[in-house]
């Protein structure tokens, strides 16, 4: 096993990559974002600019947002929104054929639908989120909405960083987005509920699974432990929340994208302990997507040799609990998003999306859950 293999994940401090700090910093920083992209996949972020007050207004929204009586939650079920964006009650979604043991709300960065009749059906995935009733929760919505926007600047930056981390330029990615107002990205609330006893039904939080697009910000939004990520060699390593950070991990379409040098790292959630002190464990994952018409086989990056290169000293993967699989050799980055979305909500796509769930679910079946990942 190479010495690149980790046993922690590192921490970035984002007030060193700023223009106005010193260039010895800044190449600090982008030297530990070369080594977390290349070796690790999962980076902490102190220092992120997005105002601390708005996080802790949201994360005190969320025990309220998921004790809204079953009945109004209801309301906003996924299956009322083609765009896949609203409610999933516990236990919707199974990982490698366990449940995942959570419930959550798919709620999208503001975007009108732009699909038109006639246009591929992944355009019609873009489109406005489900939000309870303001009554019900007062300012959940102007909390939430100023929270994305902030963190969507924070991904626009921080690919521009990844890109000179990689020894590109800073828009050596920018052909995989549009502007701001033209690209719609995902953000989950998710609670991890207390189970009802320690087995394994419900034990599993969400299951073994890589992200799938370039980059993922996530606000662990409690104290609990329960994310762990996957070394080269297997080993589940904890990433148990540090306050005033972000996750940031890199997905699936990054890794195809440069070969194989990026790690799209597989990760999972245990659920809390059960027993009557324990509290449920929150998590708000930001999803930054990328444009709906790129193939991404054909836009393999053209990385410097002294890059590709540490892909070498660092090795392969020997071992991996996950299991999803992505068609970014044959289809196009929108339809890969669709195909992921109709697998984990079949009844969505049913209602929707139906000669596509015919395609998946060839005996017109509903099945009882989806597979999430
Ligand atoms: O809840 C978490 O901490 C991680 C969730 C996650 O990995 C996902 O939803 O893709
Ligand atoms: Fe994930």
């Amino acid at each position: 096993m190479s010495d690149t293999n980790f046993a922690r994940i590192p921490v970035l401090d984002y007030s060193l990559s700023s223009s106005s700090s010193t260039p010895g910093d800044r190449q600090q920083f982008l030297s530990q974002l070369q080594n977390a992209l290349i070796n690790v996949g999962f980076l902490y972020l102190s220092n992120p600019p997005v105002s601390q007050s708005v996080v802790d207004d949201l994360r005190s929204y969320i025990p309220r947002l998921f004790s809204l009586p079953q009945d109004e939650k209801d309301k906003l079920k996924m299956s009322n929104s083609p765009h896949f964006l609203g409610y999933s009650r516990l236990g919707a979604e199974l990982t490698k054929g366990l449940v995942d043991y959570r419930e959550q709300y798919d709620f999208g960065t503001p975007h009108g639908c732009q699909w038109r009749p006639g246009e591929p059906e992944y355009k019609r995935v873009w489109g406005p989120s489900q939000y309870p009733d303001e009554q019900l929760i007062p300012g959940f919505r102007n909390t939430f909405e100023a929270y994305l926007n902030q963190v969507s600047t924070l991904a626009n930056e921080f690919i521009r960083l990844m890109s000179e981390a990689l020894g590109l330029p800073t828009d050596g990615l920018a052909r995989f987005y549009d502007s701001k107002d033209k690209m719609q990205s995902l953000c989950k609330i998710v609670q991890y509920p207390v189970p009802p006893s320690s087995d394994k039904s419900t034990s599993q939080g969400v299951g073994p699974h890589y992200d799938s697009g370039f980059l993922t910000i996530l606000l662990q939004a409690s104290p609990h432990p329960g994310l762990q990520v996957q070394n080269l060699s297997g080993e589940w390593i904890d990433a148990p929340p540090i306050p005033g950070t972000f996750i940031i991990n890199f997905g699936r379409a990054l890794e195809f994208v440069t070969d194989g040098l990026v790690r799209a790292t597989s990760h999972r959630v245990i659920s809390p302990p059960s027993g009557p002190n324990s509290t449920p464990r929150y998590s708000i994952p930001y999803f930054h997507n990328i444009r709906q018409d790129v193939l991404i086989k054909d836009e393999k990056l053209d990385l410097p040799p002294e890059i590709l290169k540490l892909k070498e000293i660092r090795g392969d993967l020997h071992t991996t609990d996950s299991i999803n699989f992505s068609d970014y050799e044959t289809d196009v980055s929108g339809d890969v998003y669709l195909n992921g979305r109709v697998k984990s909500h079949p009844d969505v796509a049913q209602k929707h999306y139906p000669e596509l769930f015919k395609r998946f679910f060839p005996d017109g079946r509903l099945p009882a859950q989806g597979i999430a990942y």
